[in-house]
C-alpha cells in the first residue's frame, strides 16, 4: 500500500468541503497512510463573468486537475460527478462514485417560499439552461436572470441582484451547511436534476492499481449504476453539461433501475419527456435506448434547434 495519497482540489468552498469529506474517510479507512489536498485552479474559476453556457467546452472544471493527475502530481481528484464529462481523457477512470444524497433542486426565495407563490414576472436566478428550460416550461410568466459564482456569490446576488428566488442544487447547499435557506425542494415532475447530481465522482490513474484498490472502498454500486445510465443518455445526446435535458435514475427494486429524462427548448416551450426501465447489469444500455428513443420523438429538432443560435 502507499505511504501517502495527493488530492487535487479547486480552491471554492465546494470542492475543498468535498476533498476534505474524502480525505477524512480516507484516513480513517487507512489511517497509516498520509493524506495531502494539493490547490489548483481550473478554467472554470478564472472565467467568472461568463454565462457557462457561452464559454462552452468540456471539463471546465476537471482538466487542469487532470492533467498533473496524468504527469503524477497528484494521485487522485475530488469532483461533483455532475461537472464530469461524459469521457475521460485517455489514462483516467472513475476510480469511485460515492453514495448519492439529494439529487435535486432548491428554490430559495425568502419573500415568496416556493414556486406557485412566485409573483408573475418574478426574478429568478439560475445560470443553468436545464433549470431555465423547467422553469420556464411550468412558469412561462418568469423572467430567469444568468446567475454565475460559486454558491456563496450566488446567494449573495439573491440580494444585491434584488432576485425574488434562485435556484441551486440541494447536495452543495447541505455540503456546506446552508440547507436551511431552501424554502422548497422542486419535485422532479417540475425540474429534473443535472447528470450525477448529488454523487461525487473520483477521478485516478486508470493504471495506478494500487491506489485504485485504496479509493475502492469510497465507491457506492447502486449510485454508480444508476450514474452510468445518466451518463450513458448524456454521451448519447450529447457530451457538454450545458443542455436543456434533466434526467435521473433511481432503483425502484433491486434489480429494477428506472430512468427518467426530459430533453428541452431554452425557452421550456418544447418538451419531450420519456421513461425506461430495466435491470442495472444493463445501465448503459439503458441510457443509450431511452435518449434515442427520446432524440428520434423531437428530441433532435429541438437540440438542432439549440445549436444553431
Ligand atoms: N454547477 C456547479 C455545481 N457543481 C456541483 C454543484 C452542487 C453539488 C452537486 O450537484 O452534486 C454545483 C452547484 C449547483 O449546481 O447549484
Amino acid at each position: 500500500m502507499k505511504q501517502k495519497l495527493v488530492i487535487g482540489t479547486r480552491g471554492s468552498k465546494l470542492a475543498l468541503w468535498q476533498a476534505n469529506h474524502v480525505a477524512a474517510r480516507l484516513r480513517e479507512h487507512c489511517p497509516e497512510v498520509t493524506i495531502e489536498l494539493k490547490h489548483m485552479v481550473t478554467t472554470g474559476d478564472k472565467i467568472l463573468d461568463v454565462p457557462l453556457a457561452k464559454i462552452g467546452g468540456k471539463g471546465l472544471f476537471t482538466k487542469e486537475l487532470e492533467v498533473s493527475m496524468l504527469q503524477g502530481d497528484i494521485d487522485l481528484a475530488v469532483h461533483s460527478l455532475k461537472d464530469m464529462p461524459t469521457e475521460l481523457p485517455s489514462g483516467l477512470i472513475l476510480a469511485a462514485v460515492t453514495e448519492r444524497v439529494d439529487p435535486g433542486d432548491a428554490l430559495i426565495s425568502p419573500a415568496y417560499k416556493t414556486l406557485a407563490n412566485l409573483p408573475r414576472n418574478a426574478r429568478v436566478g439560475t445560470s443553468s439552461l436545464r433549470r431555465k428550460a423547467q422553469l420556464l416550461n411550468a412558469r412561462p410568466d418568469l423572467t430567469i436572470v444568468d446567475l454565475r459564482g460559486n454558491l456563496d456569490t450566488r446567494l449573495k446576488k439573491l440580494t444585491t441582484e434584488k432576485l425574488d428566488a434562485i435556484l441551486l442544487a440541494v447536495a452543495g447547499l447541505k455540503r456546506l451547511g446552508w440547507d436551511q435557506q431552501i424554502t422548497e425542494i422542486l419535485p422532479h415532475t417540475v425540474c429534473l436534476p443535472a447528470v450525477g447530481q448529488g454523487a461525487l465522482a473520483i477521478e485516478a490513474r486508470e493504471n495506478d492499481k494500487e491506489t485504485l484498490a485504496m479509493l475502492a472502498f469510497l465507491n457506492h454500486e447502486a449510485t454508480r449504476q444508476a450514474t452510468l445510465a445518466e451518463r450513458a443518455f448524456l454521451a448519447e445526446v450529447e457530451g457538454g453539461c450545458q443542455i436543456p435535458i434533466g434526467v435521473y435514475g433511481q432503483f425502484e427494486a433491486k434489480n429494477e433501475l428506472t430512468l427518467n429524462a426530459v430533453i428541452m427548448s431554452p425557452d421550456g416551450k418544447e418538451a419531450v419527456r420519456d421513461r425506461i426501465g430495466g435491470n442495472p447489469v444493463e445501465a448503459a444500455s439503458l441510457g443509450h435506448t431511452l435518449a434515442v428513443r427520446m432524440l428520434d420523438k423531437g428530441g433532435r429538432e429541438i437540440l438542432a434547434k439549440l445549436f444553431a443560435d
